[in-house]
């Protein structure tokens, strides 16, 4: 068997996800059957200080430092951590509101970069951000983690092969049951419009994830059609204004001449709704996935779901019962499952992709589009600075 090979990352950020994301890379690759390629976590940078990245590295590398994993540096500044010549990816964990401005600091030094979702704040952002990336011949990457788990594919898979005949309506929940004012002060980014806060682009996001990841990219990329948004409600959150539930009505063209009509979906977020109230599936699945053959079940939470049921169409004729099948998914290595789109990265990087045929730029442009379009119809504005596409931007420090 041949050597993995190594990719090193820069971890931008020591907030809660780059400490997710770092422990899930450094998992063992081999228990999820990984063996082409090795991560290794080589610099950290913290724009608070570089104690804060010394921190971070000694309670989440050093740890799981072994002969794989060299030296990791620190850096108080991430304009540091971009001129670093022993990293090969960086990985963006600052809040939505800073992803443009920081994602082009690596694109301008010519750092690969996956970056966290949402993507940017709008999709004028994302385009000027995969144009510079292609014209600089530079991979760039939406982290949407869901896409690349097991289950997601799986899913995929039965719609491409036909299992669902054609989808026809999709329903997606991310709702968390939290109360805004009971459990976020205003300056977190949960809700803070100076960091782009909201449940749209927070958690929205993968609601439309799996409307896009069903009803989108599982057609040929010459059929695929960006949907009308039909209807959006909005609720403010009383204290900041970002949205703290948002519903959305999409209608998909049709697929084909031979389409029998367009595809529905309701895309539905909230922070103070729960989409699994007692945490035992007793509310029934976050997502149905509905063709003409039968349906796909998908418990939640949205953004990390272990089991899904099919649900193939009964015989009406033949008065037979339906047969549905349940399928679960494990996390090997005791990990979140962030490290399946680290892989991915991993390998486009080492190949020498630009991009992730599951999150293609085209795609993830599509669907800032949409998330867009809701914010206009639900009146939802950021800060100018936050919306801009000049670069370089010095944005204010904000609490998240
Ligand atoms: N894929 C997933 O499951 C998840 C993804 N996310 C995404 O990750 C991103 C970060 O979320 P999360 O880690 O929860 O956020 P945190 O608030 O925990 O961390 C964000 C970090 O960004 C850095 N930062 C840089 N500039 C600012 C600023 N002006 N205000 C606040 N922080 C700043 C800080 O690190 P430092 O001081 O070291 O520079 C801070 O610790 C978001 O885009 C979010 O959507 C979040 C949770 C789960
Ligand atoms: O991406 C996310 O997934 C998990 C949620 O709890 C978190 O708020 C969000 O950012």
């Amino acid at each position: 068997m041949s050597k993995p090979t190594p990719i090193r990352w820069g971890i931008m950020a020591t907030g809660g996800i780059a400490r997710t994301f770092t422990k899930d890379l450094l998992i063992d690759p081999q228990t999820r059957g990984t063996t082409d390629i090795l991560h290794q976590v080589t610099a950290v940078a913290s724009s608070s200080s570089i104690e804060s990245a010394k921190k971070f590295i000694s309670e989440n590398v050093t740890p799981r430092q072994n002969e794989d994993n060299p030296k990791c540096s620190a850096y108080g500044s991430y304009t540091d951590l971009v001129k670093d010549p022993a990293v090969d990816i960086i990985y963006v964990a600052t809040p939505h509101s800073h992803h443009y401005q920081n994602v082009m600091l690596c694109l301008e030094a010519n750092k690969a970069v996956l970056c966290e979702k949402a993507f940017t704040v709008n999709a004028d952002q994302a385009r000027i951000l995969y144009k510079t990336a292609k014209q600089k011949n530079l991979f760039l990457m939406e982290a949407v983690w869901t896409r690349y788990f097991p289950l997601s594919i799986s899913i995929r898979k039965r719609i491409t092969s036909g299992d669902l005949g054609e989808v026809l309506r999709v329903n997606a929940d991310l709702s968390i049951g939290l109360p805004p004012e009971e459990n976020f002060p205003v300056s977190n980014r949960m809700i803070n419009k100076d960091l782009a806060g909201g449940c749209l682009l927070d958690l929205g996001i993968y609601s439309l994830t799996w409307v896009f990841q069903t009803l989108y990219h599982t057609l040929p990329p010459n059929q695929r059609q960006p949907p009308k948004v039909k209807g959006v409600s909005m609720t403010p959150e009383p204290r900041t204004g970002a949205d703290e539930m948002t519903t959305m009505l999409l209608e998909f063209p049709k697929s084909t001449p031979t389409s029998q009509t367009t595809a529905h979906a309701i895309a539905t977020t909230a922070l103070r709704v729960d989409d699994d109230p007692d945490n035992l599936d007793s509310a029934g699945p976050a997502i149905r996935i509905q063709g003409t053959k039968g349906e796909i079940q998908v418990y939640g939470p949205a953004y990390r779901p272990s089991k899904y049921t099919y649900i193939p169409c009964r015989n009406r004729d033949k008065g037979e019962k339906g047969n549905p099948e349940v399928s679960e998914f494990e996390f090997p290595g005791e990990g979140q499952g962030m490290y399946w789109e680290a892989d991915e990265a991993a390998r486009c990087w080492r190949d020498g992709k630009l991009e992730s045929e599951a999150m293609s730029w085209e795609e993830s442009t599509v669907i800032m589009d949409v998330m867009d379009e809701v914010r206009r119809q639900g009146g939802l504005e950021y800060p100018s600075e936050i919306e801009s596409t000049e670069y370089p931007l010095d944005l204010k420090r904000r609490e998240s």
